[in-house]
């Protein structure tokens, strides 16, 4: 496999961080030709073992972890975080980075043909691996993740603005589309599994009554509902063209904080959301002032357009 990509317009990248987001770049655009070859390049969804989550491991879930920590290994990351590994690991003696990776998001969906992605979230790193991790979202200094869509995107902010890279795959380049990504602030789109209804709080359920109620109801709008699977599509979309994304706690054992983990997806989504003039909460509170007591510690999440978001947090509110 080549580990060259190159990324156009570096100058909105800082550039201690360029050579780690190159990297990750290179590894992205492999595992899209791995992701576009399907079936042809044999079973990646096969199951081969089980994460510390309790989730499934999938071939891809595992071949794309190893890539990312191949490729870093040497470099600015000194602490490497995965969903597929318990622990966080040292990728180098020196490195100035902690970089946590879902390094595949939305494993229900390989073998369905359907988008999945890669989430990364990058801290300075300290000089042990959990206190790297375990601290403030807000101290993130980048979040993004990679979309391996029908086209393959980078989104990914430095605390400055989101900027949206698209690839192209002849060049191995990801070029920039769009500098100051900006989610509408409503929207009449929402998102959550609502096979999970009758486990779910009474804010989360008087929120989507009223989005169901449509015209007739508080909102008096109708509203319309999504639901990928995939967190990298789902916010890709809300970024894109707004509206609101649930994953909340609910009362299914193992649930009681939903179901998405704080340091590689909740957090990194929640900037790059929150610097595209979203909002990002765990139905009240900020997810940047949040922090994991754990490397696969989940947190209830809710982002989007800000309206949306405001509206759910104002049913907690008024559910106290
Ligand atoms: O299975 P559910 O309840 O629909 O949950 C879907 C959510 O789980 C995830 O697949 C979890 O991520 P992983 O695939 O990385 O474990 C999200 O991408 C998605 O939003
Ligand atoms: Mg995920
Ligand atoms: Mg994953």
């Amino acid at each position: 496999m080549t580990t060259q990509a190159t990324v156009i317009a570096p100058d909105l990248i800082p550039e201690a961080l360029y050579p780690t987001l190159n990297a990750l770049c290179a590894v992205s655009i492999d595992v899209a030709g791995v992701i576009a070859r399907g079936a042809l390049g044999g079973a990646l969804a096969a199951q081969v073992g089980e994460n510390t989550d309790g989730d499934q491991q999938k071939a891809l879930d595992v071949m794309a972890d190893e890539m990312f920590e191949a490729a870093l290994r040497g470099g600015d990351v000194r602490w490497y975080a995965s969903e597929e590994q318990e622990a966080a690991l040292q990728t180098s003696e020196t490195g100035r980075y902690a970089l946590a990776i879902d390094p595949l998001d939305g494993s229900s969906n390989i073998d369905v043909n359907v988008s999945i992605g890669t989430i990364f979230s990058i801290f300075e790193a300290k000089d042990g691996a959990e206190e790297s991790f375990l601290r403030p979202a807000s101290e993130q200094i980048a979040g993004g993740y990679i979309l391996y869509g029908p086209a393959t995107c980078l989104v990914v902010t430095f605390g400055n603005g989101t900027l949206q890279y698209v690839l192209d795959p002849a060049k191995r380049e990801f070029v920039l589309v769009e500098q100051a990504m900006q989610v509408p602030q409503t929207s009449k789109e929402f998102a959550i599994n609502a096979s999970n209804e009758r486990h779910w709080t009474k804010p989360v359920k008087a929120y989507i009554d009223a989005c169901l109620a449509g015209k007739d109801g508080p909102t008096g709008m109708e509203h319309n509902m999504r639901w990928v699977g995939s967190l990298v599509a789902e916010t890709h979309r809300i970024l894109t063209r707004g509206g609101v994304f649930l994953y909340p706690g609910d009362s299914r054992p193992g649930y009681e904080s939903g179901r998405l983990r704080m340091v590689y997806e909740c957090a990194p989504i929640a900037m790059v959301i929150e610097q595209a003039g979203g909002k990002a909460t765990d139905g009240a509170t900020p997810i940047l002032e949040r922090q994991a007591d754990g490397l696969h510690a989940r947190v209830p999440l809710v982002f989007g357009s800000a309206e949306m978001v405001q509206q759910v947090t104002d049913q907690h509110v008024m559910d106290h």
